[in-house]
């Protein structure tokens, strides 16, 4: 009843302020010399306050001057590493920043500590100067080192105050987007978890809209989501964008990948042009840099990666292990039973299909599930849940869970398949080794791929480990006996499947939809790869056949986005961006004033540049799935969505809420 009673106080409370709001809003165009004053006068407070870092222990070794942030991280807008990997070093395991000395909301200090989060990790002391300051960033940590929070907290500490001072309103003031419904939720949950006086919301697809609506009617200050399901609310006039102050791309190099940039330029035409833009992810390719401008204004870039340097997190030991194709499936038992030691596993593969028979087929041994695109959102909560409490410890994903998971005490990470490309191997394993934890991941290959996990090694700044082979007797020994030879799954022998037959085996002996041919071939006609798919399997990792998509996967940076551009981006980015949001943007943020009429220039020359690689032909085909919303796009060229378009892009996909369009992974 109390519940009831304050929701409706404070729906109520919410419309009033969103009617003083617009009010404001007319107020603060009238008066925008005078706002602008004001927004400065409580912006050098935000400086000041945070100022005070320079004397925090530890820092007074290195003296703060006028090139660097008084966290002594040095910074400039070029893409160079800014803040010092030694800087890092010199944090990390150190006395670490105390949160609660930072003068940053009592809520949240305490949300924080009830946590166990008491100090600031590296990234999230090289982010909250400038974020607090209103800067827009490219911000790059290893994986598992606290990025959510490295843009949470200054986010949240704003809109607290920004609360505090002017009520709180019925539209959103941050917006979060995310590559996959799993990630959305964890990022949305680390908000609620870390500001639980904060209404949030995450939206997504596969569950019912309706509520999504109903919660956004309520009042939301955090929208996190992906961005099929808020287009859609944005179409059916329940999501209302023009209060965003503060955007988050997570993982951004994804988000901003061909096809799946569209999307995200379609929801960013419906945010103001005065706001705050971040972008996050441990892996930062070299085509991003040119496609950030168009997002992001004067960005300032946070790099504790590097580029000579490893990329992955420390504490992850690396093992590789040579296994004929055939043979893979039997080798999995040993391999975790001996590096697993009871922990929990994830094992990636490349096709939805793959994982469902990995999966079943170990579930004789092992308490192991699927999680893919294909299995439905309330079964992938559960299974994801499941594995999070420990109900079972094999998880067997595609790519849909590379990115962002933070799942507790993964010890083990298994590459059955290679992935597509190095930044999908730095996120796969950075599902282990997160928050300064130790783990292993071990890379599955066949001789052919040897080249790719050269490649791997040299992109990533890695080396294997060899592990000796494991020689299963015949093919028929070990934990998956069955698989390897055939028995009961007839995995890659015996007669060749109608839809598999190029890899000649695949075919199930006793039940059909179990063969367990790689798929490819004939199920992805016009990708070229049948040639190599008796020697190189995986249809491009050194095989002869990869050279039309395989040599831009293991270039790396090559895999630029080719960017079909919706028409009319600039034009319709340009009214939106230029469309007054004053009353926000200078009370909040400031410097944006350029971005509007800018951009849309900027644009044009990103476009034209980034059209590298000659990917274009691909982007229909492999983003179908990604749009609900854009029937245009879901064509479905691609006769098999789970493995040729990675094949050719070898960047994860974006999972969405695609009702009609087939997801990737
Ligand atoms: N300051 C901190 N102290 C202790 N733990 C923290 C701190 N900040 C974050 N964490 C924890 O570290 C873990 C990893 O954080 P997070 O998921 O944000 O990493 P990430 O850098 O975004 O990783 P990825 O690149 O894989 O997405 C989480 O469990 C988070 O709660």
């Amino acid at each position: 009843m109390n519940t009831v009673l304050k929701r409706t106080a404070s729906l109520v409370s919410r419309r009033i302020l969103t009617a003083s709001a617009q009010t404001l809003l007319h107020h603060f165009h009238s008066t925008a010399a005078a706002a602008a004053n004001t927004t400065r006068n409580a912006e050098t407070l935000f400086v000041n306050r945070f100022r005070s870092f320079a004397s925090f222990p530890g820092s007074s070794a290195r003296g703060f001057h006028a090139q660097s942030g008084p966290l002594n991280f040095r910074a400039s807008p070029s893409w160079k590493a800014e803040y010092a990997i030694e800087d890092y070093d010199d944090e990390k395991g150190g006395d670490g920043l105390e949160i609660s000395s930072l003068g940053i909301a009592p809520e949240i200090v305490s949300a924080l500590k009830n946590k166990g989060i008491t100090k600031l990790f590296p990234i999230q002391r090289a982010v909250l100067e400038p974020a607090m300051q209103g800067r827009d960033m490219i911000g790059r940590a290893k994986t598992g080192t606290g990025k959510t929070l490295a843009f949470g907290i200054p986010i949240m500490d704003k809109i607290i105050r920004y609360n505090a001072e002017h009520g709180r309103g019925r539209n959103p003031l941050c917006l979060v987007l995310a590559p996959t419904r799993e990630l959305a939720k964890q990022v949305e949950k680390e908000f609620h978890e870390s500001a639980p006086n904060l209404d949030t919301i995450c939206v997504y697809g596969g569950t019912p809209i309706s509520r999504q609506m109903r919660q956004l009617d309520y009042g939301v200050d955090v929208a996190v989501g992906t961005p099929g399901r808020i287009i859609d609310l944005l179409k059916r006039g329940a999501l209302n964008l023009t209060e965003v102050q503060f955007l988050v791309i997570d993982e951004a190099d994804q988000m901003l990948q061909v096809g799946f940039a569209e999307d995200v330029e379609t929801i960013l035409e419906r945010l103001p042009a005065n706001r705050q833009s971040m972008m996050f992810s441990a892996t930062m390719p070299k085509w991003i840099k040119s496609l950030t401008q168009k997002y992001l204004k004067n960005p300032l870039t946070i790099d504790l990666v590097g580029e000579s340097d490893q990329k992955l997190a420390e504490g992850i030991s690396l093992y590789s292990i040579a296994a004929d194709m055939h043979r893979k499936a039997s080798i999995l038992g040993p391999l975790i039973t001996e590096h697993a030691k009871g922990g929990k596993c994830i094992v990636f593969t490349q096709t939805k299909r793959d994982a469902d028979r990995l999966a079943y087929a170990m579930a004789r041994n092992f308490k192991c599930e699927a999680l893919h695109g294909d299995i439905s959102q309330s079964q992938r909560e559960r299974t994801l849940s499941g594995f999070r409490d420990g109900h079972f410890n094999i998880l067997v994903a595609t790519d849909v869970a590379a990115r962002g998971l933070d799942i507790p005490s993964v010890d083990l990470i298994i590459h059955y398949e290679l992935p597509n490309t190095s930044e999908t191997f730095v996120h796969r394993t950075g599902r282990t080794g997160r928050a300064g934890r130790k783990g292993s991941a071990i890379l599955i290959y066949t001789q052919e791929q040897s080249r790719a996990v050269r490649v791997i090694e040299r992109e990533v700044g890695c080396r294997f480990s060899e592990l000796p082979r494991i020689e299963v007797e015949g093919g028929s020994t070990g934990m998956f006996n069955e698989m390897g030879a055939g028995g009961r799954f007839g995995l890659f022998r015996g007669t060749p499947d109608r839809r598999y037959g190029d890899m000649g085996s695949g075919r199930s002996g006793r039940k059909g939809e179990y063969g367990f041919g790689r798929p490819g071939g004939n199920k992805s006609p016009g990708f070229g790869r049948a040639g190599s798919q008796f020697s190189g399997e995986m249809g491009g990792y050194g095989g002869p056949s990869f050279s039309r998509f395989g040599s831009n996967n293991w270039s790396g940076n090559l895999g630029g986005p080719a960017f079909g551009r919706p028409s009319g981006f600039g034009d319709s980015s340009k009214s939106d961006r230029s469309s007054g949001f004053g009353s926000f943007g200078p009370r909040r943020t400031r410097g944006f004033g350029g971005f509007g009429s800018s951009n849309p220039d900027r644009f044009g020359d990103n476009h034209s540049g980034q059209t590298v690689g000659g990917f274009g032909s691909f982007g229909s085909g492999r983003f179908g799935e990604f749009d609900e919303n854009h029937s245009n796009q879901s064509s479905g060229t691609h006769g098999d969505s789970q493995s040729s378009h990675f094949s050719s892009f070898g960047g994860s996909n974006v999972d969405d809420d695609q009702s009609t369009g087939r997801r990737p992974f």
